[in-house]
């Protein structure tokens, strides 16, 4: 809807009222043409001011819209008779103008913004471009370069910033709505034609192909397979090249190749799951609505390696006061600095001052007796955090949240050292832990509601994408990386290579394949876990055959490597061969081909030729297959936790959805048909029999994936 009045004797004000951020609905569309149309015709009226209910302009279409049969006024009329009133139009932007909120405010006169308003163009996060003019008057109101940025990365754009593109001409800190209507008032009855942005030349730019082309080559590298970013180039060229209403044909129709891609729902998906894990639930009943969390303002971080440092300055930007433990005085003072250059480094790229007085040191686990909540993050080994977490039950005060950031470790058992073991739950950061989005809250059958939401809401308070998943062996990411890592060095075996198996996940979308990944992050660490778990013994020393383990096939290529020395970058020598240690350009080794020659001559093994179809069925099937025995276990509560998890963690193409997303685009009884062929293949991988679940799913018609949660429900009480 929308809400017309007369202020200030002679100024129509039209609100946009869809709360919470006004989105575009059919409803609200014909509120705006209806209540546009008094406006013009009130001859008391002089000037418009379009504004938003609750101090939010417009969060642009209604998404919510996007797949049903959309009614109501089309944008494009809506906005074009907006700009072609004889009366000026300004509108009042607070909150946010996002999408076709933005070209709503593009089709007024004139723009006055408060300064803490976002502005910005995001339709191609959504696998879409901005189709309602974005793309044809923005480049005439603020140029080509510019307009190529926004609207090809979708970025948020601050008042300042908007103001100094000229996408708006007025910031106010206070009373937008009253600025506006003044505004409107100074210049009701100035002649208009100047302020009609599609009259507008588009700003002349030297060499414009060369700029077409290197933007592209650029937008095409980082898009990763993803179309509407190339789309979004392709209709801002219209605008430089085309005449306003040929260029509008133009940007139509390359929305229609958008609007019903893949694509765009996988990201439409995405958009939702994300805020979806926001509702989060236990089984033992827990829920993001009911469980109150405990206020934390002192939190600590014990261990100052890698993830300890990113912690703490994660929860100093968040604003809390922190308390950093490390035993090794060294160790310490490496930590301060590193922590102080990353507070600072990052100040300075968000424009504000460093919070370097937010962080105290000490090498004295005591001096976390007062922290509220406490996040252990020393080296991965069970019997070392089982001592910081009975010190930490100590000497910490009654009530305070114990948290580990192990990447697997069994979260009970440590929670059964504590007094209070209710008051454990894990916070599994992501490496760089102040850069990565993503931190699973993992909570055992003791956590208490209040735990789980404290921790949580902290997840938020630090900017995380925070999602609850229950603890078992690797927890969600991790567990599903096993099988997909498995059959990686599986397809080895049978005659792959690893350039050969990175470049079908490339293509896939992947930022990078799984063997420059282990090199990227050292085979070392896999290395330490499988070691851990039995399963890395020398050759022979268990006595089964060397490509058994645990009465199961398995590879013992990686083990081979590390025996070697061979951890990948840092050792200059991996899966692929880098110029020195550290280094971070892959190339071929032709050591490591001929050392898999005669890896399959020793055991047997005769190489076939293995295309790239195999290699993704083998490795993504295998992966989303442990995601269906996760759902079956009750470990998250639905596959968009799954679907977030992997996007946000792990580099799973956005635009591919996520792991269970990406198994109903390509249908759950391709996905079983398909197993059931690799598993038949290979009946001595468990990972690859398909989970009873995938099965019940088919069975029951293959519901499409944001029915799965209720399916699930339905399923579980049927058990
Ligand atoms: C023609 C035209 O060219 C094209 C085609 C378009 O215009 S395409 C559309 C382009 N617009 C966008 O891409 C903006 C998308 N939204 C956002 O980026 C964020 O929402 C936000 C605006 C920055 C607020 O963030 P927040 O963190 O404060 O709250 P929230 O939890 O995210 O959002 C609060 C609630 O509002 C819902 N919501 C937000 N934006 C919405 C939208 N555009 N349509 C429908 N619902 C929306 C959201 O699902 C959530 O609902 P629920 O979960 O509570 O039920």
């Amino acid at each position: 809807m929308a809400q017309y009045s007369r202020v200030s004797g002679s100024v129509g004000l039209i609100t946009l009222q869809n709360p919470p951020v006004n989105a575009l609905s059919a409803a609200v569309r014909q509120g705006i043409v209806d209540t546009v149309k008094r406006a013009l015709g009130d001859p008391e009226v002089k000037a418009v001011v379009i504004r938003g209910q609750n101090g939010v302009f417009c969060g642009g279409a209604d998404i919510k819209e996007f797949g049903t049969n959309m009614s109501g006024p089309h944008l494009v009329p809506m906005i074009h008779a907006i700009e072609a009133a004889n009366k000026p139009v300004v509108a009042a932007i607070e909150g946010i103008a996002l999408g076709g909120g933005l070209e709503l405010a593009l089709g007024c006169h004139y723009r006055v913004a408060h300064s803490k308003a976002r502005l910005g163009l995001p339709e191609v996060t959504l696998g879409l471009l901005p189709a309602a003019g974005g793309t044809q008057r923005l480049p005439r109101l603020i140029g080509v370069p510019a307009a190529l940025d926004l609207i090809t990365k979708g970025r948020h754009i601050t008042a300042a910033e908007a103001l100094q593109l000229g996408v708006v001409d007025q910031v106010t800190g206070h009373g937008t709505v009253d600025a506006a209507v003044k505004f409107a008032l100074s210049v009701a009855g100035k002649p208009l034609d100047a302020r009609r942005i599609s009259t507008y030349p588009c700003p002349r730019t030297s060499d414009l192909d060369a700029l077409f082309e290197g933007v592209m080559q650029k937008v095409r590298q980082s898009a990763r397979g993803a179309i509407a970013p190339i789309a979004c180039v392709q209709a801002v060229r219209a605008a430089a090249t085309l005449p306003y209403l040929q260029g509008m044909e133009r940007e139509k129709e390359l929305m229609a190749t958008l609007f019903t891609s893949g694509q765009a729902r996988a990201l439409q998906y995405s958009f939702f799951a994300q805020r979806a894990v926001g509702r989060w639930s236990t089984p033992s009943g827990a829920r993001w609505d009911t469980s109150k969390p405990r206020p934390v303002h002192i939190a600590a971080v014990i261990g100052l390696g890698t993830m300890g440092r990113g912690i703490a300055v994660a929860l100093a930007q968040a604003g809390l006061s922190v308390i950093a433990v490390e035993t090794q005085e060294k160790q310490l003072m490496e930590a301060k600095q590193a922590v102080s250059g990353m507070l600072e480094r990052g100040a300075k790229r968000r424009g504000v001052a460093p919070a370097l007085d937010k962080v105290s040191y000490s090498h004295d686990i005591k001096a976390v007796a007062d922290a509220d909540l406490v996040i252990e993050a020393v080296f991965e080994d069970m019997a070392l955090k089982r001592t910081v977490f009975r010190q930490l039950s100590a000497v910490c005060k009654p009530g305070t949240v114990l948290c580990t950031n192990t990447s697997g470790l069994d979260v009970e058992h440590l929670a059964s050292q504590t007094r209070n073991p209710q008051l454990v739950v894990g916070m599994h950061f992501f490496a760089p832990a102040h850069v990565m989005k993503l931190l699973e809250v993992v909570y055992g059958p003791q956590s208490s509601p209040q735990a789980v939401a404290t921790a949580m809401q902290l997840g938020k308070k630090m900017g995380k994408v925070s999602v609850a998943v229950g603890n078992c062996r690797g927890f969600v990411g991790n567990r599903m990386l096993k099988p997909y890592l498995e059959q990686a060095f599986f397809l080895l075996e049978e005659g792959a290579t690893p350039e050969l198996v990175d470049r079908a996940l490339e293509e896939f979308g992947f930022p990078m394949g799984v063997f420059k990944m282990s090199d990227l992050s050292g085979l070392d660490v896999g290395w330490r876990v499988r070691k851990a778990d039995g399963l890395a013994e020398p050759v022979g020393a268990s006595g089964q055959p060397a490509r058994i383990r645990q009465g199961q096939r398995y590879s013992p290529l990686g083990d081979l490597l590390c025996e070697q020395g061979r951890f990948g970058q840092k050792t200059g020598r991996g899966w692929y061969q880098y110029d020195k240690s550290g280094g971070q350009v892959a190339s071929s080794d032709p050591w490591l081909h001929s050392f898999l020659e005669g890896y399959r001559a020793m055991h047997g093994l005769v190489a076939r030729r293995i295309d790239l179809q195999e290699v993704l069925e083998r490795c993504l099937y295998a992966l989303i297959n442990e995601g269906f025995r996760i759902l079956e276990d009750g470990i998250v509560a639905g596959p968009e936790d799954i679907d977030i998890i992997y996007v946000f963690g792990y580099g799973w193409p956005r635009h591919r959805g996520g792991p269970m997303f990406y198994a109903s685009m390509v249908g759950l009884e391709r996905v079983l048909e398909r197993l059931e062929h690799h598993h038949k293949a290979h009946p001595d991988v468990p990972h690859l029999q398909p989970c009873s679940l995938l099965r019940r799913l088919v069975s029951s018609g293959s519901p499409p994936v944001h029915r799965w949660r209720e399916v699930l429900k339905k399923l579980n009480s049927q058990l």
